[in-house]
């Protein structure tokens, strides 16, 4: 009988065409400025600034084929809660080939912004993490259940990195969002409306 199980170190159902990131992957042609803006000292930070620790492959989320027909990303992949996940948790960073304006991939569905002042974004599209299979809620829910935020995670030896984080929304002023993400449940983002116009003037 074929195994179910993924290589060591890879999530489950991780696609063998992209090539799985535990930690961002820096361009060479980012220069020196670029780069100390990304990768700081501890010593720099304010004392109050929230550091955060990164594992992977992430044990709080599953990728997981969307079979629901009327899901607009049907016959694709989304990502899943594999526990229960209340308002304002931390639930993963946003990993990809970290690059400048001189490098960017026009066509790509899986860039985010990291540095918008120094021009600097994360592309998923060919490496990546469980992150990089979130989908946008627009037709699937009535508003986000994840959210992303600038972040510092430890990177060892004293140096923090400077990089988007996946987080889930918070409860709201009503406590509208409570609950979190339930077990089981799609995280869904918004990938802002900027998105979907670019892709409706890239199709005409
Ligand atoms: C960052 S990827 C998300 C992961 C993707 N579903 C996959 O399996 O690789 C972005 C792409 O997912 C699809 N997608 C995400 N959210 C969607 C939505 N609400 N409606 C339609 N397509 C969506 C679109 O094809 C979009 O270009």
């Amino acid at each position: 009988m074929p195994s179910t199980r993924s290589p060591p170190g890879l999530p489950k159902a991780w696609p063998g065409n992209i090539i799985y990131l535990h930690a961002p992957s820096y361009s060479k042609k980012l220069n020196a400025v670029k780069i100390k803006a990304l990768v700081l000292s501890k010593s720099e930070l304010p004392p109050d600034a929230q550091v955060y620790k990164t594992s992977s492959p992430s044990t709080n989320v599953k990728i997981t084929p969307i079979t629901d027909f009327v899901h607009p990303a049907h016959g694709q992949n989304g990502l899943f809660a594999n526990q229960h996940l209340p308002p304002d948790a931390f639930i993963l960073p946003y990993l990809g080939y970290v690059h400048d304006q001189t490098d960017t991939d026009e066509t790509s569905d899986y860039d985010l912004s990291l540095d918008r002042e120094l021009g600097i974004g994360v592309d998923a599209t060919k490496m990546g993490n469980e992150s990089r299979f979130i989908n946008d809620f627009r037709g699937v829910s009535t508003a986000p259940n994840a959210e992303f935020r600038d972040i510092y995670v430890d990177s060892g030896n004293g140096k923090v990195e400077k990089r988007v984080g996946v987080f889930v929304v918070s409860a709201g002023k009503s406590g509208k969002r409570a609950k979190g993400i339930g077990r089981g449940q799609e995280m869904l983002v918004s990938y802002g409306k900027g998105f979907w116009t670019e892709r409706q003037n890239a199709e005409r």
